[in-house]
């Protein structure tokens, strides 16, 4: 999509634009959909549509790809039209700097839970809500302001996860089912799985949504002390990875003894660990309410088979976000956007009301 705005725009445009009919872009009301072409030699077939406004904007929605629309923007560009950045259209577009980065921010997001969040925060959802926070702190009401900024930024760990996801891994002894359940979680055939053990060398990722949000899933090398260096590299940045993961799903296997599979657990954070007791289709080795699990709670899946895999995506939903936001709320999205309110809230508890007010502005204000 190609939009063209300023001054000039329908001038430029109409220069360019070879309607398949006849008649020209400006026949008709504005929002009238145009067939035609643009660029040279036959250049790319193009919808064009005037938008309303003071003064018109044009959108040209082009059908080739890329590499067509390259052709569409050297036309324009013949036409005497500059090339902006998505920063500088966003800008143009929206009414405060916030609206502008969610506008920036949406086409990015990868599950609809995470566009409809951002799409909010482009309608001005969490601009109403700073403007609800400053008439607190201007009424004097502070420690009902600095519950709202509680709460935003609690949302803000939610908001700036919302265009890049979150990460698990998964994590275990060689030969437990991590790919299977890659795969099942997935939805897809991502991972080789094979009965021998060290079948996964290096990570696989793939992205699922988990409740709605986006969740990089990294397969691992099952964790073992390998002769291989090949797999040895691949055991070593399973661990990196757990290290820095937000999410570590520790898969075991419940048709062999539990030391096999509990051994690699040493070590693991626990904070951050689910436990998956998996191949629950085949006759059990040991019981849920074993001593050596030491209190987890396993969750009884049969990747093979898909038992159990609801009730997995729910729990790893809920330990990547256990409180979400609101439907409709203000969420910060942008890391920028959760310092400025951490420096909100902290001029806040200092009493300091003038300094509260300037940070939202800041915070609100183009730089
Ligand atoms: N019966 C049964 N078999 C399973 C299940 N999940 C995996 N398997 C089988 O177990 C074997 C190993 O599965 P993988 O997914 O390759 O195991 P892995 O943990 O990725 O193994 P490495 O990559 O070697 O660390 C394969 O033969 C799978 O078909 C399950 O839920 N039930
Ligand atoms: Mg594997």
């Amino acid at each position: 999509m190609v939009q063209v705005w300023g001054p000039g725009a329908v001038r430029a445009v109409e220069a360019c634009f070879r309607p398949a009919r006849g008649g020209g872009l400006m026949l008709g009301p504005a929002g009238r959909l145009r067939l035609g072409r643009m660029g040279r030699g036959a250049g790319d077939e193009v919808v064009a549509v005037v938008l309303e406004g003071e003064p018109p904007a044009v959108e040209i929605q082009c059908h080739g790809g890329p590499a067509a629309t390259e052709l569409v923007l050297e036309a324009l560009e013949g036409a005497g039209v500059g090339r902006a950045g998505v920063e500088q259209w966003a800008a143009a577009q929206a009414a405060t700097r916030i609206r502008a980065e969610a506008l920036v921010d949406l086409p990015h997001a990868p599950t609809l839970r995470a566009a409809e969040i951002l799409a909010e925060q482009a309608g001005g959802a969490l601009d109403r809500e700073l403007e609800g926070l400053d008439a607190e702190i201007r009424g004097g009401r502070l420690d009902r302001a600095i519950g709202r900024a509680d709460r935003l930024l609690a949302d803000g760990r939610v908001g700036v996860r919302l265009r890049e996801g979150w990460r698990a891994i998964l994590a275990g002894a060689p030969n437990v089912g991590k790919s299977r359940l890659l795969n099942a979680l997935a939805g897809f055939r991502r991972a080789i799985v094979a009965p021998t053990p060290g079948t996964t060398r290096d990570v696989v990722t793939a992205t699922a949504a988990f409740d709605g949000w986006p969740v990089l899933l990294a397969d691992t090398a099952g964790q073992r002390a390998a002769e291989d260096p090949v797999e040895r590299h691949g055991i070593d940045r399973a661990r990196r990875m757990a290290d820095s993961a937000d999410l570590v799903v520790l898969v075991l296997d419940l048709s062999r003894p539990l030391e096999e599979s509990l051994g690699v657990a040493s070590g693991w954070p626990r904070g951050r660990s689910l436990v998956v007791a998996n191949k629950a289709d085949l006759p059990a080795a040991w019981g849920l309410d074993e001593p050596s699990l030491r209190g987890l709670r396993a969750l009884r899946v049969s990747a093979e088979r898909g038992d159990g895999l609801d009730d997995l995506t729910a729990a790893i939903a809920k330990a990547i976000v256990p409180g979400p936001p609101a439907p409709c709320a203000g969420v910060p999205f942008r890391a920028r956007q959760v310092e400025g309110l951490g420096r909100v809230r902290a001029a806040l508890r200092a009493g300091d009301v003038a300094a509260a007010i300037r940070a939202i502005e800041s915070l609100r204000g183009w730089a």
